[in-house]
């Protein structure tokens, strides 16, 4: 780690946190600039190529070099995780969540939420195929996103079951799809979709728990 990743510890604390996924985090629109989507393109771009390149030996030497200055100059720029444009961008995909798959959200309603998502390439389990993992990760923040909007209040991943149906392909426009299927006090049973057009790649079925006041 850099002198500028270990100054990246210090937090700003004018929004007290309560718990949770702080509730009243600052959504955003501008956060980053207007060229942060742009950025966020860019990194998922880099781990594109990273996944499949098979560099020589020079241009290795010369790629860490060229990240590492990289880095020292994003590191430069961290601030803690409420005030970040990544996950507070409203305006693009996956909340400007790099670490998410790319998701833009086309519904939502008393039917739950409605997201276009593609897996990239950095996304490959094997055989041109999305990793299962990062198909319990789309269904986490989706479900999150559904159980957010049925009960208007954080909740937590208390368990999340996958049911592979067949195979998720990369870079194709997916429907995912995630609602309440019923609320039993604090208990919230979202269950789930992915569809590659009427295929059905996978389906969620999730128990979300409603955050008391100050829970972590
Ligand atoms: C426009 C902008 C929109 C923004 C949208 C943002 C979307 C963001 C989306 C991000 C999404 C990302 C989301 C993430 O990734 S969240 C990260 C992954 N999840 C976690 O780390 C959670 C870890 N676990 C815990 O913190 C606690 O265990 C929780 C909070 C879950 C419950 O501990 P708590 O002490 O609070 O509750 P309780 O133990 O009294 O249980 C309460 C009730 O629940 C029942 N129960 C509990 N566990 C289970 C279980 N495993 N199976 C079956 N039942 C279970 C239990 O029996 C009881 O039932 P009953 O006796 O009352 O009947």
């Amino acid at each position: 780690m850099s002198e500028a990743n270990d100054r990246a510890v210090e937090t700003v604390d004018e929004d007290p946190h309560e718990g949770g996924f702080r509730a009243h985090a600052a959504i955003t629109t501008d956060r980053g600039g207007p060229r942060y989507g742009e950025f966020s393109e860019q990194v998922r771009l880099l781990m594109d190529n990273a996944r499949y390149a098979c560099p020589d030996d020079e241009l290795v030497d010369e790629l860490i070099e060229s990240l590492k200055a990289l880095n020292d100059r994003l590191a430069d720029s961290r601030i803690d995780e409420w005030h970040s444009p990544a996950g507070t961008r409203i305006d693009l995909p996956s909340r400007g969540n790099i670490t998410l798959p790319p998701y833009v959200v086309t519904e939502v309603n008393d039917n739950g939420v409605v997201a276009e998502l593609t897996f990239r390439d950095f996304h490959l389990g094997g055989n041109n195929a999305a990793h299962g993992g990062h198909v319990a990760v789309a269904f986490d923040d989706v479900g999150g996103f559904a159980s957010a909007v049925a009960i208007q209040h954080v909740s937590r991943t208390a368990y999340l079951t996958v049911q592979y149906r067949s195979i998720t392909p990369l870079n194709t426009p997916l429907r995912i799809h995630a609602w309440a299927d019923r609320i039993e006090g604090r208990k919230v049973f979202i269950k789930g979709t992915l569809y590659d057009g009427d295929r059905l790649c996978a389906e969620m079925d999730a128990l979300f728990i409603k955050l008391n006041p100050g829970q972590a």
